[in-house]
């Protein structure tokens, strides 16, 4: 039997919106048995989307006042909006789970490096720009919210060479055996055989 050899990691899944990241990070976290750690946002929830299991859909007010007591380890704003995550989320579930998962732009990749170090693997998904804007026309989101996406694309990609890890989404099923063998290598370090 393998037990968890007291390491710890957070996967960091980060890249361009509609590269697939969030598909990729739930087939990948369903093999594994992963915790997600979900962020607490001020954007109201889009269609299809469910409160505190895609996202803490909160007040502006109820962020801020979060922000204040120190709850975030890492916030950041995004067109406006309001994206964090609760210290006391990764905290428990990493002491629960050992092993975790988050979706996070490129500041919130690069913050959870600085924090965790080499518990920190950042695993960039990508795909081109034609891709990502049709990917996300065929989940009928708003053109507007399409449009504003594309315009952080070029600076999302650009932290490519910095993740540990790259990978491009084509075949939805072969990126996620690619990041479960990488992922394997990791975790197996983390395991010992008990029998
Ligand atoms: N390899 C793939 N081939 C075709 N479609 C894909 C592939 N991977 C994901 N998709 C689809 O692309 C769309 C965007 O995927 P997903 O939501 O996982 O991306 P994301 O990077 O998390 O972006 P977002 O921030 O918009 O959620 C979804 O409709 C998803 O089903
Ligand atoms: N740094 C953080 N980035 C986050 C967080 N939650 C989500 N995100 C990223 O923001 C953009 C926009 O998200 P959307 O849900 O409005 O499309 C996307 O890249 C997310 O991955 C967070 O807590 N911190």
């Amino acid at each position: 039997m393998l037990e968890r050899n007291g390491r710890e990691f957070l996967i960091v899944y980060t890249g361009p919106d509609g590269s697939g990241r969030k598909s990729v990070a739930e087939a990948v976290g369903h093999t594994f048995g992963m915790a997600k750690v979900i962020s607490y946002v001020t954007r109201p929830a889009r269609s299809g989307e469910v409160d505190d299991q895609d996202c803490h859909f909160i007040s502006m007010e109820a962020y801020l006042q979060m922000e204040l007591e120190g709850q975030f380890l890492e916030s950041v704003e995004i067109d406006g909006d309001r994206y964090g995550i609760r210290r006391a989320d990764v905290e428990n579930s990493l002491r629960r789970y050992g092993v975790v998962y988050l979706i996070l732009n490129r500041e919130g990749a690069e913050r959870m490096k600085e924090l965790y170090g080499d518990k920190a693997i950042r695993l960039f998904v990508y795909a081109d720009r034609r891709v990502v804007e049709e990917r996300q026309r065929n989940q009928a989101t708003d053109e507007a919210v399409i449009a504003r996406r594309l315009r952080h694309y070029d600076r999302e990609m650009a932290y490519r060479s910095s993740c540990e890890h790259a990978f491009e989404n084509f075949d939805l099923g072969d990126t996620v055996f690619q990041i479960t063998n990488t992922l394997e290598t990791y975790l197996q370090r983390g395991l010992v055989d008990k029998d």
